[in-house]
């Protein structure tokens, strides 16, 4: 039997840290996560896999009602399967993600993706990753964080991030991407990102993961008590 479960919803721009704030979280509570940008990035991939184009959304709804996605938890990560393949690490490049911005403006395939993503929110609770997680997948959640930070200092991060895995990147390349991806999440007529009315704004531009950690912590407790 599934019953209602507490929700706590993490919006915001690509690199503000939404992934790392809500698996830090996920793990303190021992709550669910879902990373609904991982969903976007699935049927992106999979549109370049079977050769669909990224803007139509006639054949776009199809793929995304079917499909064949598994997420495994493996220690801390998740691995994503998609039609059997691991394709983990491919889903993490900016071509998946700047893919996944055009799929993500098309309002029928939102629709399409709406129940699978719902379908997350199980006891104890749930911790849910994306753009539109407040504003309309999980309206009445409990707790609403909108965490962002300037398009300068998520690019840093990225970068910081892509050379500790050993790829060599442009920071003015990955900087006009970053905004690119911002500008199309933000304008788009469906779901544009912007915070909730009722969540609580946080930039951590200035801030570490430990130091946005705390907060969001202090802020859950509160408004769970
Ligand atoms: N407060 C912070 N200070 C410094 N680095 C951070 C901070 N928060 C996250 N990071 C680092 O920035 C990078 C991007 O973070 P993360 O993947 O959590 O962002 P995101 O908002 O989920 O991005 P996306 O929406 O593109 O998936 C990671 O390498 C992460 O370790
Ligand atoms: N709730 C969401 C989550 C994501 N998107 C779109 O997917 C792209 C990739 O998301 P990441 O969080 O993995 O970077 C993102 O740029 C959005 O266009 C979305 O629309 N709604």
């Amino acid at each position: 039997m599934s019953t209602h479960a507490p929700v706590i919803t993490v919006d915001g721009p690509s690199g503000a840290g939404k992934g790392t704030l809500c698996m830090l979280l996920a793990e303190k509570l021992g709550w669910n996560l879902l990373d609904s940008g991982a969903i976007y990035r699935v049927l992106a991939l999979a549109a370049l896999h079977h050769g669909v184009d990224t803007e139509s959304e006639d054949a776009l709804v199809p793929l995304a009602a079917h499909l064949d996605v598994q997420f495994v938890a493996e220690g801390e990560l998740v691995r994503v399967i998609l039609e059997g393949e691991d394709v983990s690490d491919t889903l993490r490049t900016e071509k998946v993600g700047n893919a996944a911005s055009k799929v993500a403006a098309l309002p029928r395939v939102r629709e399409a993706l709406l129940r699978r993503q719902r379908a997350f929110n199980e006891q104890p609770g749930l911790v849910a990753d994306g753009r539109d997680m407040g504003t309309v997948v999980f309206t009445s959640a409990e707790v609403k964080i909108f965490l962002d930070a300037s398009a300068e200092e998520r690019a840093t991060r990225r970068m910081n991030q892509l050379q500790k895995q050993g790829l060599d990147v442009s920071f003015s390349r990955l900087l006009s991407e970053i905004q690119e991806r911002d500008y199309r999440d933000r304008n788009r007529a469906v779901a544009p990102l912007r915070p909730a009315d009722d969540a609580l704004l946080l930039d951590s531009t200035e801030m570490s993961i430990e130091q946005v950690l705390e907060k969001v912590l202090a802020y859950v407790d509160a408004k769970l008590k």
